[in-house]
């Protein structure tokens, strides 16, 4: 028996203006496994996460976690529902350190009265102690620990696209959706992030959609691919499948073309 889908994607589509930017999407990512969605710039991935992360409201389709109706969802739901993300560009609070990042990231998963934080009663400082110490356990594992106080804007740019994973992962999601978490990270940076998305699979049981163009991270990470193209799904498979699959090889070519041809 199959194991069911943690996310579900049913004939979504979306629509700026005249530009249709996802175009009757399914896909499935069933629980435990790393799921990768590539295809050419502004192929609709990016959009694809924010219906998902409940940043737009698609016009048509369904969105199903663990069975349930996503879209049914209020947006600040999300979160709590078990849904992290990380985005293409950080969005982080570079003035602020790494830790009370990381505290941050906890905030809306803490259910804390109005009135016992503001009379610091004591359920309230439990969770706060709590919250501490999940956030020094992600920091040990992410490489963190020694950047606690640093304020985030005086990192390296690896080191801050580690603090961004370090604040998905630390609100405890059962799925994360990694927006190119290799663009701009060196080649053992990006070896380092290999490990780490595939241990949230195997350590943690975490459930993983990646929008990710470097291929190689992408092979070695995935269980499955969805290839999209101007906001529809033009495959789906293994990796090994997809690599061969003549469709996604010309999407890529014609790409590389066009843009050649711009220059
Ligand atoms: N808020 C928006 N308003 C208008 N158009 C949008 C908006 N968001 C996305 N689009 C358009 O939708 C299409 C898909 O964009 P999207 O960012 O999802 O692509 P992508 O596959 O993530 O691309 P990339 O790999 O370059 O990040 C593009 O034509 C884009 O310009």
């Amino acid at each position: 028996m199959s194991t069911p889908a943690l996310l579900e994607i049913e004939n979504m589509s979306i629509s700026f203006g005249g530009v249709k930017a996802v175009d009757g999407l399914s896909l499935k990512v069933e629980q435990g496994t790393i799921a990768g969605l590539i295809g050419p710039n502004g192929a609709g991935k990016t959009t694809v996460f924010n219906c998902v992360a409940r940043y737009y409201h698609p016009q048509e389709g369904r969105i199903r976690f663990d069975g349930k109706d996503l879209l049914a969802a209020r947006p600040h739901q999300v979160l709590p529902h078990g849904i992290a993300r990380t985005f293409q560009n950080m969005e982080l609070f570079r003035s602020m350190t790494v830790q009370d990042n990381l505290l941050i990231g906890q905030h809306t998963q803490i259910p804390v009265g109005f009135w016992s934080a503001a009379f610091s009663l004591p359920g309230a400082r439990a969770q706060e102690a709590e919250a501490r110490r999940r956030a020094s356990e992600v920091m040990e594992r992410f490489g963190l620990a020694q950047f606690a106080h640093a304020q985030v804007s005086s990192l390296p740019y690896g080191t801050q696209k580690m603090v961004e994973f370090g604040r998905a992962l630390v609100s405890r999601p059962r799925l994360i959706l990694l927006d190119e978490p290799a663009a701009g990270l060196n080649p053992s940076e990006t070896k380092g992030l290999t490990e780490l998305i595939r241990d949230l699979r195997d350590r943690d049981g975490i459930t993983v959609l990646l929008v990710e163009h470097d291929m190689g991270l992408v092979r070695r990470t995935c269980d499955e691919i969805y290839v999209m193209d101007f906001g529809r799904r033009i495959a789906h498979g293994t990796p090994d499948e997809i690599s061969r699959n003549p469709r996604v090889i010309e999407a890529y070519l014609g790409k590389q073309e066009e843009e050649h041809a711009a220059a």
